[in-house]
């Protein structure tokens, strides 16, 4: 959440022309409701049954694809099957200014329902922050660099 996957992924997508696709707005469009209206209508377990969903059919028709995923993605039981895993790293306060940098800053916090408690998501990230750098390949530092000297240790790391 506001690390900039979005921006590498398509930063990357356009160096490397792949293709980019995003899970979350994968979800987004299968259901034809945006993520906040379905954590709200059916609660957040049913939002992981719809990323497994998601999970599945990456497995099983996507390949040669730089593929986003949301913060919480890597739960799924079959995630380390889908790809190389990049972890862009950042620290929490590198994110939330990133965020509130951000121009449309306050509709980005509000899309995101993990986000409405800020003493909550720096819990969260503290606990997943050392299972993101365990289940990845390659790790990437993002907080303070250009776009385009990110995508290029990408692209050198993924060679
Ligand atoms: N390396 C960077 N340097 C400066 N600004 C950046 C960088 N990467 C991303 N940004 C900016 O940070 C903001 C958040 O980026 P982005 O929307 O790509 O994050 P995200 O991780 O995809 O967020 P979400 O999962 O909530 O959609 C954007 O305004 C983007 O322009
Ligand atoms: O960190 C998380 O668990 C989430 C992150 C978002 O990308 C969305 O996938 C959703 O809001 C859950």
């Amino acid at each position: 959440m506001g690390v900039g996957k979005g921006t590498i992924a398509r930063a990357l997508a356009k160096e490397s022309k792949m293709f980019a696709i995003d899970t979350d707005d994968l979800i987004e469009s299968l259901q034809n409701q945006k993520i906040k209206k379905i954590f709200a209508q059916y609660g957040e377990a049913h939002f992981r049954s719809l990323e497994q969903e998601c999970a599945n059919w990456i497995e099983q028709n996507v390949q040669g694809t730089i593929i986003s995923i949301g913060g919480g993605f890597f739960k799924r039981p079959n995630f380390k099957n889908l790809g190389t895993i990049i972890y862009l790293q950042s620290t929490f306060d590198g994110i939330l200014n990133r965020i509130n940098a951000a121009p449309n800053a306050k509709k980005k916090l509000k899309k995101r329902p993990l986000l409405q408690n800020i003493e909550e998501a720096r819990k969260l990230f503290d606990e997943r922050q050392p299972i993101y750098a365990d289940v990845a390949n390659i790790v990437v530092n993002v907080e303070n660099r250009e776009i385009d000297d990110i995508v290029q240790e990408i692209i050198e790391k993924t060679r």
